[in-house]
């Protein structure tokens, strides 16, 4: 379960057997389709979920920049954010595995809210741990997953936001692992569950490769997604990791019937918030570039990148959106970035903002504030993206208005 020098099982010896019993059940019902599990798993978010979800041209956005830009529509998915991929595979699997308990965390509200919505779907109790922080500024979402009959903890401890409702939900699983299964929201924690997340995200890019194909004849030179753990991230890029052939040299005799690779960059945008410097007296740090800006550590039981100051105290992150607001990111992620496959770039909280009024203006599409730093850097790097450019739209901006006003009354 590691990526080059990242992933891994760091965690107390107490939840091995749980990861032992998942990484057996993932390897069977995800892995080997076992008793028709990923069959079910596609059926149910056709049917519940609404995928296919669209990839739409951008007729403005592809004047602008000119060059054909197209949009991936997970902000059309059941409840408005990519996170119903991962949720419903996990409570499904959960189900197989004989469980008969869901807990989660959450930090903007929208995994919470879609592992709420998986649990109601597959009739299965659910318990979410949330920062008090973060159950203040990110109410809507607090009340939906309550209207789906989840129980929401609020979890007070240190800053009460998402590092200590993981922590929360991990101490939790600890003692309640034989009935009850951990939905983690992201591509991160011990082995199996980045892999396991990663593949359950993996229609996002499958689909994207056949509908471009279809629209446009042909890959795309780039595909650029927001990244926090970097689960829809993850879910984009892994159909086209193996896209990476160096374009073929002009002397380079092309076998006979060897397709020859086309080149697709993968660019993973993370929250440049107001700084990139890190504050080591505060142990803050004014945003969330983790892939461009931060120093390999144990988070949340795998060795990944981490914000971290110089005596390994983990920082404070920063966000104006709360989904892009976390001090790691998902080892495969690291790992991606480290041997060059994937590109780390960031832009800052106004830079988000903009993109957020951009598309909501141009193509009247109101996207999340995480979605809106991919479209950030569509703006100040479009040329740098080839003619063919795929953006991943991972969720509505609609639990984001408020800040949005505030912030733009402010600025
Ligand atoms: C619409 C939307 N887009 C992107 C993200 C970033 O999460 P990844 O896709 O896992 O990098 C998020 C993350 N949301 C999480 C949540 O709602 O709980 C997040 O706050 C935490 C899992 C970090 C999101 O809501």
């Amino acid at each position: 379960g590691t990526f080059g020098d990242y992933g891994g099982q760091y965690v107390p010896e107490a939840l091995m057997p749980a990861l032992q019993e998942l990484e057996d059940a993932y390897e069977r019902y995800v892995l080997e389709n076992e008793d028709g599990f990923m069959d079910e798993f596609r059926e149910r978010m056709h049917d519940f979920g609404g995928r296919p979800t669209p990839l739409q041209r951008a007729d403005r956005l592809s004047d602008r920049y000119d060059r054909e830009v197209y949009l991936k529509r997970e902000d059309l998915l059941h409840g408005g954010a990519h996170k119903l991929n991962n949720a419903l595979g996990q409570v499904l699997l959960a189900k197989y595995m004989g469980k008969e308990r869901i807990i989660a965390e959450t930090g903007a509200g929208q995994h919470g809210t879609a592992t709420a919505m998986a649990a109601a779907h597959l009739d299965m109790p659910c318990e979410i741990y949330m920062g008090r922080t973060d159950v203040n500024r990110q109410r809507p979402n607090v009340y939906r997953m309550r209207m789906n009959g989840a129980e929401v903890n609020p979890v007070e401890a240190g800053s009460a936001t998402l590092k200590e409702a993981i922590n929360e939900t991990m101490r939790d699983w600890a003692t309640t692992v034989e009935r009850t299964h951990y939905v983690i929201g992201s591509v991160v924690g011990p082995h199996p569950f980045p892999q396991m997340v990663r593949d359950f995200q993996a229609v996002i890019g499958d689909e994207i490769r056949e509908q471009i194909r279809e629209k446009a004849g042909r890959l795309p030179d780039s595909v650029v997604a927001c990244a926090g753990g970097g689960s829809n991230t993850m879910g984009t890029f892994h159909a086209f990791v193996p896209d990476c052939a160096e374009p073929r040299s002009a002397d380079e005799s092309s076998g006979e019937g060897s397709e020859p690779r086309e080149h697709v960059d993968l660019y993973a945008v993370e929250a440049g918030g107001s700084s990139l410097e890190i504050d080591e007296e505060e142990g803050m740090a004014p945003n969330s570039a983790t892939l461009s800006t931060g120093t390999d550590g144990v988070l949340h039981g795998a060795m990944t990148k981490l914000l971290q100051a110089g005596d390994g105290q983990i920082v404070e992150s920063h966000s104006v959106s709360a989904g892009l607001d976390y001090a790691g990111v998902g080892p495969e992620l690291s790992h991606l970035v480290e041997t060059g496959r994937v590109t780390p770039a960031n832009v800052d909280d106004e830079a988000a903002l903009n993109g957020f009024h951009r598309l909501s203006r141009l193509e009247g599409i109101i996207p999340a504030l995480e979605s809106s730093h991919a479209l950030g850097y569509l703006e100040e790097s479009a040329d740098e993206l080839g003619d063919l450019v795929v953006v991943n739209v991972s969720g509505r901006g609609d639990k984001d208005l408020e800040t949005v006003l505030e912030e733009t009354e402010k600025r």
